[in-house]
């Protein structure tokens, strides 16, 4: 896969190079390439935002810089990429999404700053590419930097070889099918015995059938009390099936 990322903080993808993404770089699975918007600016001063048309607080980015890096960056022969806009004003991006994105060979992210991009910028990317307004969560941030390394991560730890055995991705509580879509419950490693709180028997017992019952009921519990609405859908989704095969 390759990543394209448009910001005027490059440096705030120092991470990138580390760990997981950072093997991934370096084998090849993933080409992450930094893009710096003032490149594209014009003026002495790299000029990349400006008041905001109707008035209002704080200042918008200008349309021209991030036109022009697109049409450097993504503008090529060829099939287009998607562009990622992380924004608070965005769809919600989801464990689905990421698995969605990650089969994707090429992805283009618009980090914005200030109060947001003109407008016209991704009416104008759209008319030679696709383009999705993701939400990471509901809150505003700084900028997009912060969203696109959380996207980043999520959907690079999907690309096969990204993750060793150790690290699978497929018990994620998110994944499709695991869990179905119910939180973690505890984990536990080494020693049995610590600081006076012992591992829950059942999983020294070597009974698989107990443990995955075990299991599927703390995850159960975790999701009551902390995501009760996803216990509504799953009860939603069982119905519906139910229903179906009647
Ligand atoms: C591209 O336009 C943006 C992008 C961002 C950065 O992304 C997030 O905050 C975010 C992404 N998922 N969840 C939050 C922030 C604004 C913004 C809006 C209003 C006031 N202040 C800032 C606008």
């Amino acid at each position: 896969m390759r990543i394209d990322i448009i910001t005027i903080f490059p440096d705030y993808f120092a991470p990138l190079e580390l760990s997981l993404i950072g093997k991934a770089r370096a084998a090849g699975i993933l080409d992450i390439r930094l893009h710096d918007l003032r490149s594209w600016t014009r003026d002495r001063h790299n000029t990349v935002d400006d008041t905001p048309y109707g008035g209002g607080p704080g200042m918008v980015m200008k349309p021209q810089p991030w036109g022009e890096a697109l049409d450097a960056v993504a503008g090529g022969a060829g099939a287009p990429p998607r562009l990622v806009l992380p924004t608070p004003s965005g769809t919600p991006f989801t464990q689905e999404r990421a698995k969605r994105l990650s089969d994707e060979p090429w992805l283009v992210f618009a980090c914005g700053r200030y109060e947001g991009i003109d407008a016209r910028v991704v009416a104008d990317a759209e008319r030679r590419m696709p383009v999705e307004e993701l939400s990471i969560g509901d809150y505003v941030l700084a900028g997009g930097e912060s969203a696109t390394l959380v996207i980043v991560e999520t959907v690079s730890r999907l690309l096969p070889g990204v993750l060793g055995n150790a690290e699978s991705a497929v018990q994620d509580s998110f994944a499709a099918g695991a869990m179905e879509h119910l939180l973690e419950g505890p984990v536990y490693t080494k020693p049995a015995h610590w600081r006076d709180q012992e591992v829950p028997p059942v999983l020294l017992s070597g009974d698989h059938g107990a443990v995955d019952r075990w299991r599927r009921h703390e995850a159960l519990r975790k999701t009551a009390r902390n995501r009760p609405e996803l216990l509504r859908e799953l009860a939603a989704r069982r119905l519906h099936e139910l229903e179906r095969s009647d």
